[in-house]
């Protein structure tokens, strides 16, 4: 059984915030530009590199570390001989590693995610958590609120889509490109969770989102009597879910426990890509 538990240390340095656009009423310019960081108990600086190393890729493609290969000027002719004689499907998988290690080093891509879940679960609490490390008084969200969070020079633009009944219909619209969904749950309702698996399973069967990545986050862990991350992923039938990679999270947003795990769980499947 998983139990929920906070951890003091996470290896995501110190989120670098930058408050982004906020579309709708209440919108920031694009410029205000503020940097904080996580709380220091969620995330204390890390024990680890600072930064995820290409190299990643490069390593589970077949080429290790240690595999460096002569420079131009080094090479005698009969490696050059040899690298004329390798297939032409040998040559090109080095040069498509080398072409996306430097391309992922300028690469400042932005990383779309919606945030969606029944009203009242906590999704805005939680992206303004993300960006502000505030907790900010919340109204019901009427459309949407976006906010662009960087990590470690990854960008991730988040979209906390309203969740009342009258707009779940239109979540579909936001769809498009979206790498990651976060479905919060609100822990303490164990009335609609049959209703928050509805629409878990109406999204996950979109067309759009078939490549998407499923982070859930089972929010309000602070009030007594809650559900248990291992409730909630049996109530959902999680294990059920074959065909998207899926993490459950145990987090309260008014503390900002446990977010930066699910952030974490986020950068490690980018990693992997
Ligand atoms: N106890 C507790 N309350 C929380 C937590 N997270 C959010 N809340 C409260 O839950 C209420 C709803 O939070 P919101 O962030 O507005 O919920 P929402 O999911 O954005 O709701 P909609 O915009 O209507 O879809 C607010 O009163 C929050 O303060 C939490 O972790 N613990
Ligand atoms: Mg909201």
């Amino acid at each position: 059984m998983v139990a929920w538990r906070s951890y003091s240390l996470c290896f995501i340095p110190p989120l670098k915030p930058r408050s982004g656009r906020r579309i709708g009423k209440g919108s920031w310019a694009s410029g205000d530009v503020r940097e904080r960081g996580l709380p220091s108990q969620e995330c204390a600086a890390p024990a680890g590199p600072a930064r995820p190393q290409p190299a990643t890729s490069s390593r589970s493609a077949g080429q290790g570390p240690g595999l460096s290969r002569p420079g131009p000027s080094r090479e005698s002719s009969r490696g050059a001989q040899r690298r004329r004689e390798l297939p032409r499907g040998r040559v090109r998988p080095r040069m498509g590693i080398l072409f996306t290690r430097i391309w992922r080093l300028f690469n400042h891509q932005e990383h779309k995610v919606i945030i969606v879940g029944l009203d009242n679960a906590g999704k805005t609490t939680i992206l303004y958590q993300f960006s502000m490390n505030e907790v900010v008084h919340t109204s019901p969200t009427i459309g949407s609120n976006v906010e662009e969070i960087v990590v470690n020079n990854t960008r991730f633009l988040m979209w906390d889509i309203g969740g009342q009944e009258s707009l779940r219909s239109s979540w579909n619209t936001y769809y498009t490109n979206t790498e990651f969904v976060i479905v919060v749950v609100d822990s303490t309702d164990r009335e609609r969770i049959s209703l928050t698996k509805e629409e878990l399973y109406k999204m996950l069967a979109h067309e759009d989102l078939k490549k998407a990545g499923l982070l859930i986050f089972a929010n309000k862990q602070d009030v007594k009597e809650c559900m248990t991350i291992a409730e909630i992923s049996q109530f959902l039938k999680l294990t059920s879910v074959k065909d998207h990679q899926w993490h459950i999270q145990a987090c309260c947003a008014l503390t900002g426990e446990g977010l930066c795990q699910g952030l974490e769980w986020m950068m490690s499947r980018l990693k992997i890509r």
